[in-house]
C-alpha cells in the first residue's frame, strides 16, 4: 500500500471509531469504553479475492462477533433524511423506488465534498466498477451467450430508465452538472448494487462503513474439518435470508446460533443493540481473509450486481435450450431446469428428461418414480444421456470461440506487459473479429506506438471488463463440456 493511501485509510479507520464502528468482541460496551478497531480485524489486500479487504488480526473463532456498526453509522435513506431540503424534495417524487432515492442521496451527499459528514468513507469508495450495467455493447457481445447478453441488456435499459425517472428530483436538489449525469448514475448505482447490506425498514438497504470491506465467499462450500463436516451433517438445513436479501439455505453448526437471538445469518442488523453485528463464519487463522456470504449466486448474478465471479463456484448453473415439449412434459418450473457448476443435471431436469424420454400413454404410471428421482430404465437412461449430451455439444459449437482459444486469450491479457505482446500471443487465435472490435472501440487501430497502449488506464479498464466477459463464458462453455464427459461415463456405464 503507497504511504499516502494507508495514512489516508488510517484516518478513516479513525473517523470510524468515532462513531462507534468496533471490532472488539463485545456487543454491548460500556458508555466509557472507547470504539476500536484493530483488535479483530485489518484492511488488507487480497490479490486474488477481492482486492481490498479485511484480514484476520488473531485468531477468530466461527460465531465469534467480528464486528459493530450502529445504526447511526449506516448510511441509510433515513438518515440522509436528516438533511431537510432533501426530505422535502424526496418527498415530492414518493413514485420513484426505495433504491432510485437511496442512488439520489448518495450523489447528494458526494456533492457536500468535504463538508459531508460522510466525506471520509466516500473518498475510499471504488472509482470504478464492472457490474453488467456498466457493459458497453463490446462486452455484452463477448459475453456470447444469449441468456447472458439479455440480462446485461435488461440492466443497461433498467439503469437507463431509472436514471430518467429521477432526473426531476436530482434537478430539483440542484445537483452538480457532473453528478447528473448517467455516468455519475452508473456510478452511484453500481455502489448501491454491489455494497448495500439488508436492513429490515427499507428494501434499498444500507451502505455500511467498515462492514462493506468484507469479500464474498460462497455458501455451500464443503467444510474441510472432518470433525466439522460430521456435525453438519447431523444438523437439518435453515431457510435463511442472507444481508442481500435473497432466499439462501445452507446449514449451520447448532454452536454457531447465538443463544438469545438465534441468529442464522453471518451478519444482520440486531434490534436490541441497535446495530449491524457481524460474526465469523468459520474459524480463521490470524492473516487470513475474513470472508461474509452475501447471498446464494450464480456467476451470471454476480457479474450483474457485484461485478465479479468466482472460477470455482458451487451455486453456478447454466441453463440450456430445450424443446418446449420438455417444460409440458413434466410440472417442474423452467428456472429448475439447469446443469450444475460440476456439469450434473439438475435433479428436476434429469427428472423432466425422464419423463420426456417415455412414451406419452406411459408417463403417468412412472410418475412416482420419475419424482422420486429413480432412474426409469436402461433405455431410457440412454436416451436421456444422449440427448443431452448432444444438446451441450452443439449449444458449445454454435459459440464463437472454443474452450481453447478463450484460454489463450485470458492468458495473453495476463501475460502481456504491452500490446505488441498481447497481439502476438493472441495471432494463434483462428477469430480475429473480436480483437478487431476491441480495437476499433478502443480507437487502437490506427495506434502507432503499440508499445505503451496497456499502460493506458482506459485501455486497462476496457480489457478488465472484456476479460470478465471472456471468464464468464468460458466457465458456461466448461459446465457444458462437463456435462458432456458426466453424460458419455453414464452411457459407458450403460452400454458395457
Ligand atoms: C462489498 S465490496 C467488498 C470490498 C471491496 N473489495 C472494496 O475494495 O471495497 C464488494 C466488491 O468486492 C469485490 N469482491 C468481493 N468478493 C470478491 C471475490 N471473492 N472475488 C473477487 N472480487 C470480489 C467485488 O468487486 C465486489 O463488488
Amino acid at each position: 500500500m503507497e504511504e499516502e493511501e494507508e495514512g489516508s485509510l488510517a484516518s478513516f479507520l479513525r473517523w470510524a471509531g468515532e462513531l462507534g464502528i468496533s471490532d472488539a468482541a463485545i456487543t454491548n460496551p460500556p458508555q466509557h469504553c472507547p470504539s476500536r478497531l484493530g483488535y479483530s480485524l485489518c484492511v488488507s489486500h487480497f490479490p486474488h479475492s477481492g482486492g481490498r479487504g479485511l484480514g484476520a488480526v488473531r485468531d477468530l473463532r466461527r460465531g465469534e462477533l467480528i464486528l459493530r456498526v450502529p445504526k447511526s453509522a449506516l448510511m441509510t435513506s433515513e438518515n440522509f433524511m436528516q438533511d431537510k431540503k432533501l426530505s422535502i424534495a424526496v418527498n415530492n417524487h414518493r413514485y420513484l423506488s426505495s433504491s432510485q432515492i437511496l442512488i439520489v442521496c448518495l450523489l447528494y451527499e458526494l456533492s457536500k465534498g468535504k463538508s459531508s459528514k460522510w466525506h471520509p468513507y466516500l473518498i475510499h469508495l471504488p472509482h470504478t466498477y464492472d457490474i453488467l450495467a456498466t457493459f458497453g455493447e463490446f462486452e455484452k457481445q463477448a459475453l456470447q451467450v444469449d441468456e447472458a447478453r439479455w440480462v446485461t441488456e435488461k440492466a443497461v435499459l433498467k439503469a437507463k430508465s431509472e436514471w430518467k425517472e429521477a432526473n426531476a428530483l436530482m434537478e430539483e436538489i440542484k445537483l452538480k452538472s457532473q453528478l447528473l449525469t448517467f455516468k455519475a448514475w452508473l456510478w452511484a448505482t453500481a455502489t448501491i448494487s454491489s455494497r448495500t447490506l439488508h436492513i429490515p425498514w427499507d428494501e434499498a438497504g444500507c451502505l455500511c462503513p467498515v462492514g462493506d470491506l468484507f469479500n464474498y465467499d460462497a455458501p455451500g462450500r464443503e467444510p474441510s474439518d472432518p470433525e466439522d463436516k460430521e456435525i453438519l451433517s447431523s444438523i437439518s438445513s435453515f431457510q435463511v435470508n442472507s444481508i442481500s436479501n435473497v432466499e439462501n439455505t445452507f446449514t449451520l453448526d447448532a454452536e454457531e446460533l447465538d443463544p438469545h437471538s438465534q441468529r442464522l445469518t453471518d451478519g444482520g442488523f440486531e434490534e436490541d443493540v441497535n446495530s449491524y453485528c457481524f460474526y465469523a463464519r468459520e474459524n480463521y487463522k490470524q492473516g487470513e481473509q475474513v470472508l461474509l456470504c452475501y447471498g446464494l449466486y450464480t456467476n451470471l448474478e454476480l457479474l450483474e450486481h457485484y461485478g465479479f465471479l468466482l472460477q470455482e463456484n458451487p451455486n453456478d448453473k447454466i441453463f440450456i435450450p430445450l424443446e418446449s415439449a420438455v417444460y409440458s412434459s413434466s410440472s417442474w418450473p423452467k428456472e429448475s431446469l439447469y446443469i450444475c457448476h460440476d456439469g450434473k443435471p439438475s435433479f428436476a431436469l434429469l427428472s423432466a428428461l425422464r419423463l420426456w424420454a417415455t412414451p406419452k400413454n406411459k408417463r403417468k404410471s412412472v410418475g412416482h418414480l420419475v419424482y422420486s428421482g429413480s432412474q426409469l430404465s436402461v433405455d431410457n437412461e440412454i436416451v436421456v444421456m444422449k440427448w443431452l449430451s448432444k444438446t451441450c455439444d452443439s449449444a458449445l459449437n454454435s459459440l464463437p470461440t472454443s474452450i481453447d482459444e478463450d484460454t489463450i486469450l485470458l492468458n495473453a491479457m495476463d501475460n502481456s506487459q504491452d500490446f505488441c505482446r498481447f497481439m502476438e500471443i493472441t495471432k494463434l487465435l483462428s477469430s480475429r473479429d473480436e480483437i478487431c472490435s476491441f480495437l476499433k472501440v478502443d480507437n487502437l487501430h490506427d495506434s502507432h506506438d503499440l508499445t505503451d497502449v496497456l499502460v493506458s488506464r482506459k485501455v486497462r479498464r476496457s480489457m478488465d471488463k472484456w476479460k470478465l466477459a471472456v471468464l464468464w463464458r468460458l466457465r458456461y462453455k466448461k459446465v457444458l463440456a462437463n456435462c458432456i464427459s458426466y453424460c458419455n461415463e453414464i452411457l459407458e456405464s450403460l452400454l458395457t
